[in-house]
């Protein structure tokens, strides 16, 4: 779905410096619009809880612009508009997750995000009378496939983390982080690269007993 198909001429104008990562009008009428249309179908979601996955599922494909089959997002789940936001297959999302998403936000498959994460794509104009006048820019956010981002976790716009990382609980992550490594803090800085001495054994002893639970 082509969520501008019915906006005014400016508020295509806006939704399209918006993607672009230009200063946007954040309280156009028509990107005010696309927000309530989001709260409406998130708070629906939350609301079901746990008892009617079949909706669930219904309601994610409505409101996100992509989403694997198995993705697990626990409620609550918050997001700005929704159509931005695209999530692959195994992707575990944990409760309060809240993603701003007035650019593309690319979650890859195997992504698991911990309990309060944060992916804020957006700031506000640094100029007061801009902000409170609704200037707003906007930047990707790319977490590549395999990546962990532990509780409280807070990524901002323009940041790719790569494959196979680790975000430490509480960090708020202002720059790219390389792949396989793990990073914790604010800023996030690389604490260590994550190599085969990481291995546990665990999928030995999985494999060892037929993988059966
Ligand atoms: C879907 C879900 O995810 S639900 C599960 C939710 N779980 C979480 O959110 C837990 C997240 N885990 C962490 O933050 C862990 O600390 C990890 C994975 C980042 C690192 O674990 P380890 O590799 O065992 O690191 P270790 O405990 O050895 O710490 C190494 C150093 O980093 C520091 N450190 C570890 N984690 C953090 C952190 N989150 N923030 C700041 N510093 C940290 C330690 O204090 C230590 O510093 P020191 O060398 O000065 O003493």
């Amino acid at each position: 779905m082509d969520i501008t198909e019915t906006m005014s001429e400016s508020g295509k104008v806006e939704w399209a410096r918006m993607i672009a990562g230009q200063v946007y009008q954040d309280t156009h009428p028509d990107i005010d619009s696309a927000r309530l249309r989001a709260e409406r179908l998130f708070t629906e979601y939350n609301r079901l809880g746990y008892d009617n996955p079949q909706r669930q599922g219904e309601i994610l494909s409505q409101l996100l612009g992509a989403v694997g089959d198995d993705a697990v997002i626990k409620p609550n789940f918050r997001c700005e508009l929704g159509c931005n936001i695209s999530i692959g297959s195994n992707v575990h999302i944990n409760y309060d997750c809240a993603i701003l998403d007035n650019a593309p936000v690319t979650i890859h498959d195997n992504v698991w995000i911990a309990p309060k994460v944060g992916l804020f794509a957006t700031n506000h104009a640094l100029d007061r009378d801009e902000r409170i006048n609704g200037a707003c820019q906007a930047s990707p956010i790319i977490l590549e496939d395999g990546v962990w981002l532990g509780g409280h976790v807070i990524v901002l716009g323009g940041v790719t983390i790569g494959a196979g990382s680790v975000i430490g609980a509480g960090s708020v992550v202002t720059k790219d982080i390389p792949e396989h490594v793990v990073a914790v803090g604010n800023p996030a800085r690389v604490l260590k690269p994550i190599t085969s001495d990481d291995k546990t054994g665990y999928l030995e002893r999985l494999d060892a007993r037929g993988n059966q639970a």
